[in-house]
């Protein structure tokens, strides 16, 4: 008997449902859905089955308790991931053993345990973005931006970035800023259906994305090569401080048995790292620029943040915030929940795929299927989350709004494809945040109306998103300079 497929909207022939999707929020397009047809549905892009998954339930059944089948990338990824010279990125590499290789480098270097030997390079860069805040404030997003860079360059390569116009740097800034607008499955499935689409010309009116993947390619050797050479350098000359890579390469030294082996080991060492970066800048950022726009919307949560660190810190500033007072502050931790529940940074998180035929709940799930984990209706569920739109970080911390406060699952994805970087992140997050609201105060720019739920404020497209506002940031304290702000940062160090 021929299966039955999840439900989903009746697809047109060839396009199947590509012209229904909004382009720019695919997620509220596939939320609409979920609301017509069920937590799993099944659509079509040209010729390519895409299986939605929009509750949290039906993803750790499939994604968590089936892995093994669940864990591949999808195949339509590949020839668009090849034109833009991202092929070897650890976060698009298909369920095999080079993706284990790729992972258990990961492991080592980011493991809960291990992730803690990077807080002081934490700390250091969450002192540089208060610095930074202090004397600027009006380009926020610049110095949020050069901290979620800095400290995955220092963590990776022991690389101190400058912090403006790192050479490194723009070639990875350009490479990610082409890769999420245009590795993403509503575009692959387009040059996946239409191969020759990659052979037009760069100058053919509207290739543009050939051009760019051209562009991509370049940064992406140079992204790949040049701060990995720092590193072997360093480690030649003796001067090599503590990082991924120096650690992995002295693993190699030591273990490796042939030439061969050592050769193999170095370039997927090289290509891990790359993905790190990748992986960890925009993800970092965006979740701050969140975090920030969350302050400017709702006073009330800011200023019960800065209560709590008052409390534990003294309301006269004698000193900043350190890691051991963690534990004393339940609502920075319950403020870096909501703000990853609040606005998902990846809302269809990165793409899975299947590696066979599969039956659940009686629905046929094809082979090489592509799965998207609609993080956003995850989000929005109000049976989890009750009124989902609003940014209410007490429900962390008590059970009156339903959660068991946890992370949201959906934040870092699921199954053996789980967020590697889960422990760097979360510890960049809290040295950030707690940082920030220990000095500042956020408030909207003058006479800029963002809407009382922020509905005026403009969201970036891409496989992630981030929120684009001014806002007015001042010092809490009267009086404090910039000599005694330092004196502070040095005291703490
Ligand atoms: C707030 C910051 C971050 C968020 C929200 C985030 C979120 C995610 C999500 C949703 C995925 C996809 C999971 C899935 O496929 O189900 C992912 C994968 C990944 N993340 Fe993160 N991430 C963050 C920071 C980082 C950092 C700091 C690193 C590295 C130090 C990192 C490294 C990776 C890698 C390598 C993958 C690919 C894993 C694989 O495909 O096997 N991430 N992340």
């Amino acid at each position: 008997a021929k299966q039955r497929l999840p439900p989903g909207p009746r697809p047109t022939p060839i396009l199947g449902n590509i012209t229904g999707i909004d382009a720019r929020n695919p997620w509220k397009t596939y939320t609409k859905w979920a609301a017509e047809y069920g937590d799993i549905i099944y659509t079509q892009l040209l010729g390519q089955d895409i299986i939605v998954l929009s509750s949290e339930r039906v993803a750790r059944d499939l994604l968590d308790r089936r892995s093994h089948n669940y864990s591949s990338r999808p195949a339509s990824l590949i020839p668009i991931n090849e034109l833009f010279g991202t092929e070897f990125s650890s976060i698009f590499l298909p369920y095999g053993d080079r993706w284990r290789l790729h992972r258990r480098l990961f492991h080592q270097a980011f493991n809960m345990n291990a992730a803690s030997s990077f807080r002081p390079i934490q700390m250091e860069t969450a002192h540089d973005l208060m610095m930074n805040l202090f004397m600027t404030p009006d380009d926020f997003p610049a110095h949020v931006q050069a901290l979620s860079i800095a400290t995955i360059m220092a963590i990776v390569y022991d690389y101190k970035a400058s912090s403006r116009h790192d050479p490194v740097v723009a070639y990875v800034e350009k490479t990610i800023e082409i890769a999420m607008q245009e590795v993403r499955p509503e575009v692959a499935a387009v040059i996946g259906a239409f191969p020759f689409l990659k052979y037009l010309p760069p100058w053919f009116p509207g290739a543009s994305f050939k051009r760019n993947a051209l562009i991509s390619q370049e940064c992406c050797a140079k992204w790949v090569d040049a701060p990995f050479q720092h590193v072997k350098r360093n480690m030649a000359g003796g001067t090599a401080a503590q990082s991924m890579v120096s650690d992995i390469l002295t693993r190699i030294q030591d273990t490796a048995r042939t030439e061969g082996d050592a050769a193999y080991m170095e370039k997927t060492a090289k290509e891990a790292s790359a993905s790190a970066y990748a992986a960890a800048s925009e993800t970092t950022f965006s979740t701050l620029s969140t975090f920030i726009l969350a302050m400017v919307l709702y006073p009330e949560a800011q200023k019960r943040a800065q209560a709590e660190i008052d409390s534990v810190i003294g309301s006269n500033l004698t000193r900043l915030p350190v890691w051991e007072d963690r534990s004393s502050l339940p609502y920075i931790d319950a403020i870096i929940k909501e703000t990853m529940r609040w606005h998902p940074v990846a809302p269809l998180g990165i793409p899975h795929a299947t590696v066979d035929d599969d039956v659940y709940e009686g629905y046929y799930i094809p082979k090489g299927a592509t799965i998207l984990v609609n993080a956003w209706a995850m989000s929005r569920d109000p049976a989890n989350y009750p009124r989902p739109d609003e940014f209410l970080p007490e429900r962390f911390l008590t059970s009156e709004y339903g959660t068991n406060g946890e992370t949201p699952s959906f934040a870092f994805g699921f199954g053996r494809r789980v967020c590697v970087g889960r422990y760097v992140a979360d510890a960049s997050l809290w040295a950030a945040i707690v940082s920030m609201l220990a000095i500042f105060h956020f408030e909207p720019a003058p006479g800029c109306d963002l809407g009382p739920e922020g509905e005026n404020v403009v969201w970036t497209e891409g496989v992630t998103t981030h929120p684009k506002f001014p806002c007015k940031i001042t010092p809490r304290h009267e009086g404090l300079t910039h000599e005694r702000l330092l004196q502070l940062v040095q005291m703490s160090t």
